[in-house]
């Protein structure tokens, strides 16, 4: 289970959505969705493939406009904001996609140097220089620096990828499927690098994910959607006891109970002979 949360500057929710609706044509995703993320906290999201994940993550980052409902972000409402406030409070988000994360023709370090020169405006040694400290912090040696995302392993473009995320200090993280494609020991050591990032710097995540190591190992809490909506958000030993069938075959099933043994360190005998 993940650590304890750090101590924030305020009690108030990072994130507030409430009575979301997205439809595309009339196929309606969300119908009145609420989901708050606290915080410091690590909250992962969870659902039946096409229950709209990815697309409450676009929601909230600016990138599908809703088609109502409201949602805050650090105290604002975005429906209410200019493009100029918009691109203010968008830059307090790093945002990791499961795809196209890197730019192939740039190196490392120019490629976490680019957001740092874009909206920070720094001068390219400064923002190169700061690019090494991020690689560092997300575990890539300094010769990583020089390299280009072909010439690395999966989970090196993963960290390569938290690093850009992290770039410009973000107050929330929003990674959808950070895991996918990487080995269990490279996914557990990413879940593990994540909790350790967001103890040391106070960031809030909003993480989108099929995998239930991660859910164990660093989410705080964990939402379920199902029927257009967040069907139950709670620490994961309440919702993986929610009476709903999806939720009880994804937990329960046989990858559920494993990755359930895995961090709890006891089998499900032992849970039954208490
Ligand atoms: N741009 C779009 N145009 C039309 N329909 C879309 C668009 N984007 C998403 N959808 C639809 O919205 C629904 C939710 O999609 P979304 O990608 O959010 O699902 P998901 O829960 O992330 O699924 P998965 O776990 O498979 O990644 C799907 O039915 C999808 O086809």
């Amino acid at each position: 289970m993940a650590s304890d949360k750090p101590t924030g500057q305020s009690n108030q929710p990072v994130i507030k959505v409430r009575g979301l609706v997205n439809r595309f044509g009339a196929h309606v995703v969300h119908e009145n969705l609420d989901l708050t993320l606290e915080r410091g906290e690590i909250l992962g999201v969870v659902g039946g493939s096409g229950t709209g994940k990815s697309v409450l993550l676009r929601s909230i980052v600016g990138l599908k406009r809703p088609n109502d409902g409201t949602v805050e972000v650090l105290g604002t409402t975005l429906n209410e904001l200019n493009e100029t406030q918009r691109s203010q409070i968008e830059r307090r988000f790093g945002v990791l996609f499961q795809r196209g994360a890197l730019f192939s023709s740039l190196n490392l370090q120019e490629n976490i140097a680019l957001p740092l020169i874009e909206h920070a405006k720094l001068p390219r040694e400064d923002a190169e220089h700061l690019a090494r400290v991020k690689l560092s912090l997300v575990g890539l040696p300094p010769q990583a620096a020089l390299q280009f995302p072909e010439s690395l392993s999966g989970g090196m473009v993963k960290r390569a990828a938290l690093a850009r995320a992290l770039a410009l200090d973000p107050d929330i993280l929003f990674l959808d499927e950070p895991t996918a494609g990487l080995d269990p020991i490279g996914a557990a050591a990413f879940d593990q690098l994540l909790v350790t990032l967001r103890d040391a710097l106070g960031f809030s995540v909003f993480l989108v994910t099929h995998d239930l190591d991660t859910l164990y190992a660093a989410c705080d809490r964990v939402a379920v959607l199902s029927q257009k909506r967040v069907l139950v958000v709670d620490i994961i030993d309440k919702v993986a006891g929610t009476d709903d069938e999806w939720i009880q075959d994804y937990f329960h099933g046989p990858r559920g109970r494993a990755a359930q043994r895995a961090h709890t360190g006891s089998s499900n005998n032992a849970n039954v002979q208490e």
